[in-house]
This record gives C-alpha cells, sequence and structure tokens, in this order.
C-alpha cells in the first residue's frame, strides 16, 4: 500500500530545481530562484558547492534570503549535505549521498523532515529505505558538467531496473536532464526530474522550468 507521505512527496518532485551561487552565471541566485518559482518548479534544493562557493556567514546568509522566497511562495526548501545548516535554518529537508553523513542519523537527528538520499546500486537502495528515505535520486542519468565527481553516466536504465526491484519510493533522475529528454526519464518509472544548468543556466529561466512542466505533462 502506498502511504500519504509517499504521495506527498511524489507530488513534489516534478520539477526539482537545485542551485546555489556557481549555477547562476553572476546574476543573483534570488532573482534566478524567483523566475524558477514563476515557472513552475515544485522543489528546490540550496547545494552551495563548486568553484567559488560561498562559505561560512555568506552561505548561511544566501540560504536564509532563498528559504524565505520558498516560503513566500510554499516551496519546500531542501539543504544539500549540510545538516548543521538545515538544522540553523529549521528546513524542509535535507539531501545526503553516499559519502555525507549517513542517512540513519540524519533521519534521528532531523525527523518528521523531507530525506532525500543519492543511491547507484539496489543495496544502497534498500539500506536508504532502511535508514527512512522519503526519497531516492538516481543518476547521473546522461552526462553532467555541474558535478565533477558525478559516478558513470547510468541511463534511465537504472530507473527501471530499481523499479524492476520492486522498488516503489519515489525517485527522482538527475544530471544532464533538459526538457528534451525529461520525458524519458518519467516514462522509466521517475516521479521527477532534478535539474541545475538547464534551468539556472538558461537565458529565460521561467521558460526554462515551465517547459519541464510540459515535459512533465503536469
Ligand atoms: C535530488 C538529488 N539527487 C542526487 C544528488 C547528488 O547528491 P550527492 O551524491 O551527495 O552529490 P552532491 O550533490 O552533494 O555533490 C543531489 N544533490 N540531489
Ligand atoms: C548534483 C548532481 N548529482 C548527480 C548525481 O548523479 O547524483 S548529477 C548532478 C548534477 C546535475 O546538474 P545538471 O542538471 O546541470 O546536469
Ligand atoms: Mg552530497
Amino acid at each position: 500500500m502506498i502511504d500519504k507521505r509517499t504521495e506527498q512527496i511524489k507530488e513534489l518532485l516534478p520539477v526539482y530545481f537545485i542551485m546555489g551561487s556557481p549555477n547562476c552565471n553572476g546574476r543573483d541566485p534570488v532573482n534566478v530562484l524567483e523566475e524558477a518559482i514563476e515557472g513552475g518548479i515544485t522543489l528546490f534544493q540550496f547545494r552551495e558547492k563548486g568553484e567559488k562557493a560561498l562559505t561560512g556567514n555568506e552561505k548561511v546568509r544566501l540560504a536564509e534570503r532563498l528559504q524565505r522566497v520558498c516560503q513566500e511562495n510554499h516551496i519546500p526548501f531542501i539543504v544539500n549535505d549540510d545538516l548543521d545548516l538545515a538544522i540553523e535554518l529549521d528546513a524542509d529537508g535535507v539531501h545526503v549521498g553516499q559519502d555525507d553523513l549517513e542517512a540513519g542519523i540524519v533521519r534521528e537527528k532531523f525527523s518528521n523532515k523531507i530525506l532525500g538520499v543519492s543511491t547507484h546500486t539496489i543495496e544502497e537502495a534498500a539500506q536508504a529505505i532502511k535508514d527512512g528515505a522519503d526519497y531516492l535520486g538516481l543518476g547521473p542519468i546522461y552526462p553532467t558538467s555541474s558535478k565533477d565527481d558525478a559516478e558513470e553516466v547510468a541511463g534511465t536504465e537504472i530507473i527501471e531496473r530499481f523499479r524492476d526491484h520492486g522498488i516503489t519510493l519515489p525517485i527522482v533522475g538527475i544530471g544532464g536532464i533538459t526538457s528534451e529528454n525529461a520525458e524519458q526519464v518519467i516514462q522509466a518509472g521517475a516521479d521527477g526530474v532534478a535539474v541545475i544548468s538547464a534551468i539556472a543556466s538558461s537565458p529565460n529561466v521561467e521558460e526554462a522550468a515551465k517547459s519541464f512542466l510540459r515535459a512533465n505533462n503536469k
């Protein structure tokens, strides 16, 4: 039986926008986020990572500004990697990968919040489910230039494989996803797509976000 929480999480995943200041081509990330929300994104993850990423107080200040925009627009605000920041801001959730704080510890310290976990194998997925993950991030589905330490390209087959193994937890595909290939990701069994560059680097952020909604038939 699929429970109410699972259904609620699925509703959040269709267009999951991820971004931090290094992804915004020198633009104010607040403006980029506002335009993406105008275009219909359904969930936001603050991922302040990569070249010239902010640290310390500057990172916290940016997170607060982005969280405020999310709150004003009823878009849940997820923090990437940084549980301490998520607790400090009382964020709506955290996303962790296999090299981050263990998902089970995040679940203990940040109970009742949204917990996303990146997995690449059925074994990792089984552990994430045991740890209390709300959704799985699977990728990179296609080649990406937004993550230096990305694993090998997995293709949409990884999503089909997870579904064939009976994994019913909500899944979001990530890595190199564009409005042209998003439909294939959904058809493979994902509940949504997680996107950095195809939205954040677009000359028209609002239209870019809208094009993903159309691709997902939302
Ligand atoms: C939705 C979503 N899926 C996967 C990731 C990647 O997480 P991780 O492997 O921990 O890599 P970093 O993003 O921390 O570099 C994600 N952030 N979000
Ligand atoms: C943050 C991230 N995680 C990945 C994974 O494979 O887990 S790929 C990726 C980068 C996604 O950015 P873009 O949409 O620009 O390709
Ligand atoms: Mg991580």
